[in-house]
């Protein structure tokens, strides 16, 4: 049987063992000690080295600690082994995997595009976006994804998706954060249109700094879209103040 290691177990570390625990054993690594976590999803808790020397090793950290990461497993992964990211962006990591891995794994980027919020109440039809990079086993891999965990498979390349995940995401996570420092009330008085705000602020709300780190500065895209942004906020701005009342 295959074996599977995911390293890195945060929000969305936690969130994919719930959904592939049934069809592949797992193994989970942290930097922090999250045995007790992986204790109550009924999945083995490893070292560093044994998580990564699995059939497929899937890389859950955010962007900016992946370099470390990969010098730090490089060495001790199967010669055939499937290495998988999920990052939020993909023209990163995958620069760094075709930098770092040995030649002789395969490299698959992918990334979900939903987690422990937009996911809570099942996943299947859900959007899952892949950047094959060298696998020979992409056929395989694509049914198990579009029939088994019944998601809606896109293939891009790593540019295309970081372009149009700048407005997708870098812009979305901007507006929700800003709006969950604000704390914008729940009121009964509300509009459906609020309710959109309060829903964005409620999906992204529990989403960490490191990933929101890695959505607005590890995408090359995302800083021109914000800075759009706050240009036709402060355009709008300056029209309201400028109006003679
Ligand atoms: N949260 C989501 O909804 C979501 C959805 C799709 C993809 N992703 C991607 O999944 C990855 C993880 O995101 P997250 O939301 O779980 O972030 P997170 O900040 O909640 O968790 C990241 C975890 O990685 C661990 N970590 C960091 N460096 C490590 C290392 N060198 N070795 C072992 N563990 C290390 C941290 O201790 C932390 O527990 C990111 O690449 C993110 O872009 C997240
Ligand atoms: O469901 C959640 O908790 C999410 O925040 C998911 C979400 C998002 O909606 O932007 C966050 C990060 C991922 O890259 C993809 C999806």
């Amino acid at each position: 049987m295959r074996t599977l290691g995911i390293i890195g177990f945060g929000g969305f570390g936690q969130f994919m063992v719930k959904h592939l625990q049934p069809y592949i054993s797992v193994t989970v690594h942290d930097l922090t000690d999250l045995s007790h976590i992986a204790a109550e999803h009924k999945v083995e808790w490893g070292t560093l080295q044994e998580t990564a020397s699995k059939d497929i090793v899937i890389l859950a950290v955010p962007v900016q600690f992946l370099e470390s990461l990969l010098l730090e497993i490089k060495d001790y992964l199967k010669a055939e082994a499937l290495i998988v990211d999920v990052s939020s962006v993909k023209v990163k990591p995958i620069e760094l995997m075709l930098k770092h891995l040995p030649l002789t794994v395969d490299i698959l980027g992918t990334h979900p595009l939903f987690g422990p919020q937009s996911g809570k109440n099942g996943i299947k039809g859900l959007n899952m976006v892949v950047c094959p990079v060298r696998s020979k086993k992409m056929r395989a891999i694509t049914h198990f994804l579009r029939n088994v965990i019944q998601l809606n498979v896109l293939e891009r390349t790593p540019e295309t998706h970081d372009k149009q995940m700048a407005y997708v995401q870098a812009l979305t996570h901007f507006i929700g954060r800003s709006i969950n420092e604000m704390d914008i009330p729940d009121v009964e008085q509300k509009t459906p249109a609020y309710q959109y705000l309060l829903d964005i602020k409620r999906n992204l709300g529990g989403d960490s700094m490191d990933l929101f780190l890695t959505i607005e500065l590890e995408n090359p895209y995302a800083k021109k879209v914000r800075e759009e942004f706050m240009g036709a906020l402060k355009s709008l701005n300056d029209r309201l103040e400028h109006i003679k009342r």
